[in-house]
């Protein structure tokens, strides 16, 4: 299946987990599941926007008040001549047709001067930003901190949120040792502390990584243990030796099969499917780039269907640097991206991480792409 074709089979297969509520400060980073409208219009009076005087018709005028933000002016409505000293923020009286700023104005006793305003100068008109009812950010929206702040400024409380999609990770593999320098015929594990955080860069939530043997059988044992988990994430059981049982588990679970094997370089046998109760099962190739370039093909997209968010759309940026071309597969890459340019960083072996550790950002190179193209750049979140 080509890599676009994949990415986007991942994220349409998934129906978004249930909605709850949160309040505001439990909803950063979650996915909102409502439309965010204004309640009431915004600004919600007209309010000054520079610190001086509202004042009423043509000056000199008379200073018969203070109207400080928080407040309101108590005397009602201001006549022809009449200012208030007011500040920023303040409710513009009625009858006041500009805010004079402070440095403009020269005050003399109870009375202030200053040049000619035109009508509604310095005030911020109701509902001029949002009246009532305004639609300000649809369903689907990721919880960033401007949404958090825009929903405290529309008065809401809570929002109805889409939590994190939850994961288990299962790292196989009887050659991982997790500490230390490895011993003869060991491999360091690189993906127990590797992929806990990359799903959580990704909008999920991973479980304690769960390391489970070789042995016909510790799979499926380990499918049954891994409970409310949305998403089983194997490891290391993707291609077709002796000791990879992922894919006949999955046949003998009678799983639905949603990718078999991908067009690109690396990562060519990661896996989509889906057991019968619902949970998902992402494979991802034991070589930890390989793992890498999977992970960012199939689990981020399906992430982001599981949290009702569209899928992200990769910029496209012209590309520098020895580019390895293929024919019939997309080639991920990792580059430094100077926000003009993504410089590749030398073709990435499969099994190396170094390239990607010190890069910015992935280059999809498409299948038969032709130097002068620009190319997709799956940027890590925060980027
Ligand atoms: N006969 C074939 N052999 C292989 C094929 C193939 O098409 N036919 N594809 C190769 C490709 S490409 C990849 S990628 C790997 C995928 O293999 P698995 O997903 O089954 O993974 P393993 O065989 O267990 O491991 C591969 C490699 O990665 C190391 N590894 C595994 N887990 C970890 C980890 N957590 N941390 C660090 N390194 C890990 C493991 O020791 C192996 O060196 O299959 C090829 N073979
Ligand atoms: O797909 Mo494998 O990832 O080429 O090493």
């Amino acid at each position: 299946m080509p890599w676009q074709q994949a990415r986007r089979l991942a994220h349409a297969s998934a129906r978004p987990v249930p909605a709850r509520p949160a309040d505001l400060a439990q909803a950063a980073g979650l996915t909102l599941a409502q439309e965010i409208v204004t309640r009431s219009p915004a600004p919600a009076f007209d309010t000054a926007a520079m610190d001086g005087f509202a004042v009423a018709g043509a000056g000199p005028w008379q200073v018969c008040g203070a109207v400080r933000a928080g407040t309101v002016f108590p005397a009602g409505e201001l006549q022809a001549g009449q200012a208030v000293e007011i500040s920023t923020g303040a409710p513009v009286p009625a009858g006041a047709d500009a805010v004079l700023p402070v440095e403009l104005a020269v005050r003399d006793a109870d009375r202030v001067l200053g040049p000619r305003l035109t009508p509604g100068r310095h005030i911020r008109r109701t509902g001029e930003d949002a009246p009532a009812g305004t639609r300000l950010a649809p369903s689907g929206s990721r919880i960033g901190p401007a949404l958090l702040g825009l929903a405290a400024a529309c008065g809401y409380d809570t929002l109805q949120v889409r939590p994190r999609p939850r994961i288990q990770i299962l790292v196989t593999g009887d050659e991982l040792v997790h500490h230390g320098r490895p011993g003869p015929g060991q491999v360091r594990d690189a993906l127990g502390p590797m992929l806990p955080s990359l799903v959580q860069d990704m909008g999920g939530q991973a479980a304690a990584v769960c390391h489970v043997p070789d042995r016909p059988g510790a799979l499926a044992d380990a499918f049954a243990a891994a409970g409310a988990a949305e998403v089983l994430a194997v490891t290391g059981s993707t291609s077709v030796g002796v000791t990879d049982h992922l894919r006949s588990l999955l046949d003998k679970q009678a799983a639905r099969w949603i990718v078999d094997t991908v067009a690109c370089r690396p990562g060519h046998p990661q896996l989509l499917a889906q057991l019968a109760d619902g949970r998902w099962v992402v494979g991802l190739p034991g070589n930890p780039y390989a793992a890498l370039v999977a992970a960012h093909t199939l689990l981020a997209p399906l992430l982001a269907g599981l949290a009702g968010r569209r899928l992200p759309v990769l910029p496209r940026v012209p590309l520098t640097g020895q580019v390895p071309l293929s024919p019939d597969r997309t080639q991920v890459l990792p580059v430094r991206w100077d926000g003009a340019v993504a410089r590749v960083l030398g073709e990435q072996r499969s099994a190396f991480l170094n390239g990607a550790a010190i890069g910015d950002a992935l280059a999809a190179v498409p299948a038969g792409w032709r130097g002068h193209e620009p190319a997709p750049l799956i940027l890590p979140a925060g980027l």
